[in-house]
């Protein structure tokens, strides 16, 4: 884990019966074939699609459609107005059970709309009483959470008596404990952090005991560092015994999956049953090999060679994403930067001003390297390689989004750079090419 993503997750103190998608359908969408259990043995309809080029473009012949999930006619209305067409593979084999309150763990690969999974179940099933908490949603970092939450508020305009809040820490406590003491204010759906969440727990500010659904998002992070685990065994303690526990991620360990297991009665399982699945189909990966030294001209020289909507550079430190956004700045290239090292109030001003298209190049650390979701990222650079496998997978995820076409290069620029790479390549069976001299034809990665 890079020195990076340590400082964010301190900053919070700081059976199943088996059946596979069919691979010959999964295939045609780009999505990965994935296994799928339930608790009692059934076998599902594992739902089928084709990708179209296009976001939103998912059509196919026996399709299920939003329709066939007989949700509230306001949350089907509000699904109409994101422009959602057809639910992809990985909502039609969880939303028909995780409605009726089974327990979830699914992993499905980046940027297929997860999200969308379990803010539809809960939506569908939230009854809203005033001044009760009935829904929590956990996740590692601010912005994500502030992403989720917005992810809320876009499905539930059509329910105006749903009212949902972000708690995250970097902001003040008594503003929470402000909007959690009043009845008119106090929300049905709360998106946190767990630090800031444990602490209103504590403090006893917010009351846990009428919470009928717990989502851990991104959940082999959030459950990774015992402090973290510690948080949110915490506030699960504080919530009743009878909910209904949903988990997501892309990337789901051997080592974590009894972790999660242990939050979790009888859950429907979705596992991709092959890392080798995990690959985007629509991202071109390409890597560079250089001196330390050459990152820089060779940044410079991609920005200006490639057609690119908007990009996302990762680099390994708050210090180097501040340099470095300086000296993009001062060669011409408007950059903002996003890190953990920043005020609270900055960063979330920044991730929005990224998102709204008034920037078109961000350098981040990996706090923005995962689950974040910014559609016109069509370029994702690894200015400093990862150092783990699945960080790579998540950090290229952000181009790319559903199902749409991307480019991820990575400079590599050591021994261990070149290791990280070869894992890479073999865990994830993708083919990372050098980048080629000529350069690549944009048409291949840009989106129409
Ligand atoms: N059925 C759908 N039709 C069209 N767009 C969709 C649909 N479902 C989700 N999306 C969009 O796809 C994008 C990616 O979704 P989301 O962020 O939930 O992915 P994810 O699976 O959580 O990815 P990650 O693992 O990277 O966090 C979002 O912009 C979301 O609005």
């Amino acid at each position: 884990m890079s020195n990076e993503v340590e400082e964010d997750l301190l900053e919070y103190s700081d059976h199943e019966q088996e059946f596979q998608i069919p691979e010959s359908k999964a295939a045609t969408n780009g999505e990965s074939s994935a296994t799928v259990t339930n608790s009692k043995g059934e076998e599902k309809e594992g739902g089928n699609n084709e990708e179209g080029q296009k976001k939103g473009s998912y059509v196919g012949i026996h399709s299920t459609g939003f329709k066939d999930f007989l949700l509230k006619p306001e949350l089907s209305r509000a699904i109409v107005d994101c422009g959602f067409e057809h639910p992809s593979e990985v909502q039609q084999a969880t939303i028909p059970q995780s409605i009726h309150g089974t327990d979830v763990l699914c992993q499905a690969k980046s940027g297929l709309g997860k999200t969308a999974v379990f803010v539809l179940s809960t939506l569908q099933q939230l009854d809203p009483v005033p001044g009760e908490v009935s829904v929590v949603v956990i996740c590692h970092t601010r912005e994500l959470a502030y992403q989720i939450r917005n992810e809320y508020l876009r499905f539930s305009k059509y329910m105006p008596d749903v009212k949902t809040a972000v708690f995250f820490g970097g902001t003040s406590m008594r503003e929470d404990i402000d909007k959690l003491s009043d009845k008119e204010k106090c929300p049905h759906i709360v998106v946190a952090t767990p630090g800031r969440l444990k602490a209103l727990v504590r403090e006893k500010k917010i009351d846990l005991s009428h919470v009928k659904n717990f989502v851990v998002d991104e959940c082999d992070k959030v459950l990774e560092k015992p402090d973290m685990r510690q948080d949110v065994q915490d506030i699960f303690r504080a919530t009743p015994r009878d909910k209904q526990v949903m988990m997501f991620t892309a990337t789901l360990n051997e080592e974590m999956k009894p972790v999660c297991r242990r939050f979790l009665q009888n859950p429907l399982e979705i596992f991709v049953d092959d890392e080798a699945k995990l690959t985007l189909h629509g991202l071109q990966q390409y890597y560079i090999k250089l001196e330390e030294r050459e990152k820089n001209r060779k940044l410079a020289q991609l920005l200006d060679d490639l057609e690119f909507n908007q990009v996302i550079i990762f680099v390994k430190s708050t210090n180097r994403a501040n340099e470095l956004t300086k000296l993009l700045n001062a060669s011409n290239f408007p950059a903002i930067t996003v890190h953990s090292n920043m005020k609270q109030e900055d960063r979330i001003l920044r991730y929005k001003a990224f998102k709204e298209f008034e920037k078109r190049i961000c350098v981040s650390t990996d706090v923005f390297g995962r689950g974040i979701d910014i559609e016109r990222i069509n370029l994702a650079i690894n200015y400093d390689l990862p150092n783990e496998a699945d960080q790579y997978l998540h950090r290229v995820g952000r181009a790319g989004r559903f199902g749409t076409k991307g480019l991820a290069i990575s400079f590599i620029s050591s021994a261990e750079d070149e290791e990280v790479l070869e894992k890479i390549q073999s865990r994830f069976d993708v083919k990372i090419a050098p980048f080629p001299e000529e350069g690549v034809d944009p048409s291949t990665y840009l989106n129409n």
